[in-house]
């Protein structure tokens, strides 16, 4: 993609500014190749080649999906109203035996094009055949931070093959794509990995310099598992006492935490991805989310695979997550449309350590435009958040920046051709289910 500087003329701005507010000003953005440059009242015409006249439209920046399993698109809608026991061992495990690198791929790229839709521009994922989704993400011009799903259920052999997946990931794959990938660790859990495994995952995090991606405290069940295998210990409990908490850990799920285990996440900083979504498609329950951010943690969002959610919107996300911790506490001050644009955006670029999130001049150009001539976004809210989190939905996003690339200009898609991933997409799954039927005969 040839790169060219990129002027956006009178948009109407909403900038989170990750104290859990936001700004809104109404000005010219111009990108110079993939960064902000400049913002200002008036900004020359002559300073670039292609001009986007947002007069109509809402800037902000790209959201950001911390928590997700992106090939899962493939499986969106195989098997829904179940609990996350029940869902993962009859369902979606049975299935996931038979993806391969293509079938990853493909359901990359389905997913991909879905977020790109609805205004994400990064995307954190954990999954398997992970070059086939940096492949998808290189092609198609997502930012993305790749983790590969490390399962050992306590068998050495495996725990083998998990590790040489995860670094051969890494190495083949870190800071790459211009730096829109990056990598990190993706123990699954601390009930599908062993002790053993999570240990050597700190060190191995350490000695790449990477972050480590985990779903923690989803179910209940996971809480009382854990206290029985590991005398007492709650998962975060578990995970402090072998070293393995840091800034560098982003949390999925946090569902389920005792007052230790929120003093555990604050001290070290750990990152949490919240997914309201996914927890009440499960029945999982409710993340103490205003507990959270009364200890000023760094919550995110992300809508899980597409499975359990079942679309990878985060504007749905946005308005689920400040909708359920109302109605969870009956407090309706809880979650308001500033925090969780923050969430979602700045926070989301915290959690992933990546310089976007906010539009400011030297952050990176990941940008969304939003169009505002639509019948559920007229009249104007009082506030531009309120507009955002309450009244829009994904397909009210026009254009999609990212790394100062255009991947979608009024609603089609410039980097791949959208109907030929439908139709593989469709195969794909098609043949999946045949080649579950076979091996069931
Ligand atoms: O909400 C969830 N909890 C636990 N596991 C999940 C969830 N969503 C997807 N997976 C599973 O995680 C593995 C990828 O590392 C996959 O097996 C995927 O199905
Ligand atoms: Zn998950």
């Amino acid at each position: 993609m040839e790169s060219q500087n990129i002027l956006i003329k009178n948009a109407k701005i909403l900038n989170p500014l990750g104290n859990g507010k936001t700004e809104e000003k109404n000005a010219d953005v111009l990108i110079v190749e993939d960064k902000i440059s400049e913002i200002n009242k008036e900004i020359e015409e002559s300073n670039a080649e292609k001009i986007i006249d947002a007069s109509d439209k809402i800037l902000m920046p790209g959201l950001v999906n911390t928590h997700t399993h992106i090939s899962m698109s493939l499986l969106r809608g195989i098997a829904d109203d179940l609990e996350l026991d029940s869902w993962l061992n009859d369902y979606i495990w049975p299935m996931e035996a038979h993806l391969n690198r293509e079938y990853c791929y493909i359901g990359a790229l389905l997913g991909a094009s879905e977020m790109i839709k609805s205004g994400t521009t990064c995307f954190s994922d954990m999954y398997f055949y992970m070059d086939g989704v940096a492949q998808a993400v290189e092609e198609i011009g997502m930012r993305a931070v790749l983790s590969y799903g490390m399962i050992d259920f306590g068998i050495k052999e495996k725990r083998e093959n998990e590790f040489k997946e995860n670094i051969s990931l890494i190495k083949n794959h870190n800071n790459t794509a211009d730096g829109r990938i990056t990598t990190m660790f993706g123990p699954h859990s601390s009930y599908t990995a062993s002790v053993e495994l999570l240990e050597r995952v700190r060190k191995e995090a350490d000695r790449y310099n990477v972050g480590i991606h985990i779903h923690m405290n989803e179910t209940m069940k996971e809480i009382n598992d854990s206290k029985e295998a590991h005398e007492n210990k709650r998962p975060f409990e578990l995970l402090d006492s072998i070293g393995f908490l840091n800034s560098d850990v982003v949390a999925a799920h946090c569902v389920w935490l005792d007052e230790k285990e929120i003093n555990l996440i604050k001290n070290n900083d750990v990152k949490v991805s919240h997914n309201p979504c996914s927890n009440m498609k499960l029945a999982s329950g409710v993340a103490p989310i205003g507990e959270l951010l009364k200890e000023n943690i760094c919550v995110s969002l992300g809508t899980d695979g597409a499975s359990s959610n079942n679309n990878l919107d985060v504007f749905d996300e946005m308005k689920f997550a400040a909708l359920l911790q109302k109605v969870h506490t009956l407090n309706p001050k809880l979650a308001n449309a500033d925090e969780v644009i923050n969430m979602a955006s700045y926070n989301g670029a915290k959690a992933l350590n990546i310089d976007a999130g906010a539009i400011e001049v030297g952050k990176k150009a990941d940008l969304i435009l939003l169009d505002t001539k639509h019948p559920n976004m007229t009249p104007q809210s009082n506030t531009l958040s309120s507009n955002l989190v309450y009244s829009a939905n994904g397909s009210n996003v026009d254009t999609t920046i990212c790394n100062g690339k255009i991947l979608m200009e009024g609603r089609k898609l410039l980097t791949v051709d959208e109907e030929h991933i439908l139709s593989e997409a469709k195969r794909a799954i098609i043949e999946m289910k045949e080649l579950k039927e076979a091996e069931s005969e």
